[in-house]
């Protein structure tokens, strides 16, 4: 972490497969943190899919340096919510899919250490799926100021499998687990309100309540999630659907989980794990 920059809590944001929400889970984290008043920064550190600036209709904006570091993209004009995605640098938004693992790791380690974040209540870290060198690297960069990690996944087994995978990550690295979304969980129609579990629902749940960590939340689809107006969350710009009000759920929830692993440390206990 930049040496001028104060961040308070880090959060990774972490999903055994791909697609199932990670980058949507992420962005809706610190759009909701921002509308709760707080400074928040959001750094995408997936090298080849960075999807973070098109989730925030960021598309297009750079970076520039300053004395202190790499300065990040602001989304709004109140600067409260701080943007740094590999996105911003590539010219061709295919050049990432081809570095091999030490670049990659080594523009992690830059990110991590030369962003000029200033000061920060919660910084949010969007990864790769899986368990990579990126994981690593960023598990090392951080173990010592990371509050822990929110795991993503759908309702299909393969994805809670996979899920099971992050956690055994989480466990031999000692990020605690601050909570388990489950996205996608079922179809709300919007003529009628009913809600379809198209790929069955619950496994989320069922997992956080076998495995003892905190269940934050399940969304299901709604095709308005990253629609819209890209500056708000959904908990905003649509609180009384089922959607906005899961993610009004899951901050809250985060949010405890975050107060009750700081309660943890200060008492000398075992990370959540
Ligand atoms: N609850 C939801 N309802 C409808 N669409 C959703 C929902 N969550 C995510 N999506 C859509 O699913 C797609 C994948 O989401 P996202 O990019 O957040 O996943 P990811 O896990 O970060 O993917 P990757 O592994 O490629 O980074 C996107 O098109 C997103 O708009
Ligand atoms: S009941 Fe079924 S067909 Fe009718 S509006 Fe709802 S989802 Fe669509």
């Amino acid at each position: 972490m930049e040496d001028n920059s104060s961040v308070q809590h880090v959060i990774l944001v972490l999903s055994g497969k791909g697609g199932v929400g990670k980058s949507t889970v992420s962005v809706q984290l610190a759009l909701g943190l921002r509308e709760k008043g707080f400074k928040v920064g959001l750094l995408d550190v997936d090298l080849c899919g960075p999807s973070v600036p098109h989730l925030l209709g960021l598309e297009g904006s750079s970076v520039h340096r300053c004395p202190e570091g790499w300065v990040p993209v602001y989304a709004d004009k109140e600067q409260k919510l701080a943007v740094m995605s590999i996105g911003f640098l590539l010219a061709d938004k295919n050049e990432s899919v081809i570095w091999r693992g030490p670049k990659k790791t080594s523009m992690i380690k830059t990110f991590l250490q030369d962003v000029h974040w200033q000061e920060l209540d919660y910084l949010i870290i969007d990864t790769p799926p899986g368990t990579s060198d990126e994981h690593i690297t960023v598990v090392e960069n951080l173990a010592n100021i990371c509050d822990g990690a929110v795991l993503v996944t759908t309702p299909q087994l393969v994805a809670i499998e996979d899920v099971k995978k992050e956690c055994n990550f989480c466990l031999r690295t000692g990020i605690a687990i601050l909570g388990i979304v489950e996205n996608m969980s079922g179809y709300v129609c919007p003529n009628c309100k009913e809600c379809s579990n198209v790929f069955s629902s619950g496994g989320g749940k069922s997992l956080a309540e076998l495995s003892n960590y905190p269940f934050l939340g399940a969304v299901p689809i709604d095709p308005r999630v990253n629609g819209g107006n890209r500056s708000e969350s959904i908990m905003k710009s649509m609180p009384s659907t089922p959607a906005g009000q899961a993610y009004d759920q899951i901050l809250t929830r985060l949010l405890q989980s975050i107060e009750e692993n700081v309660q943890r440390k200060k008492n000398g206990m075992e990370v959540s794990n």
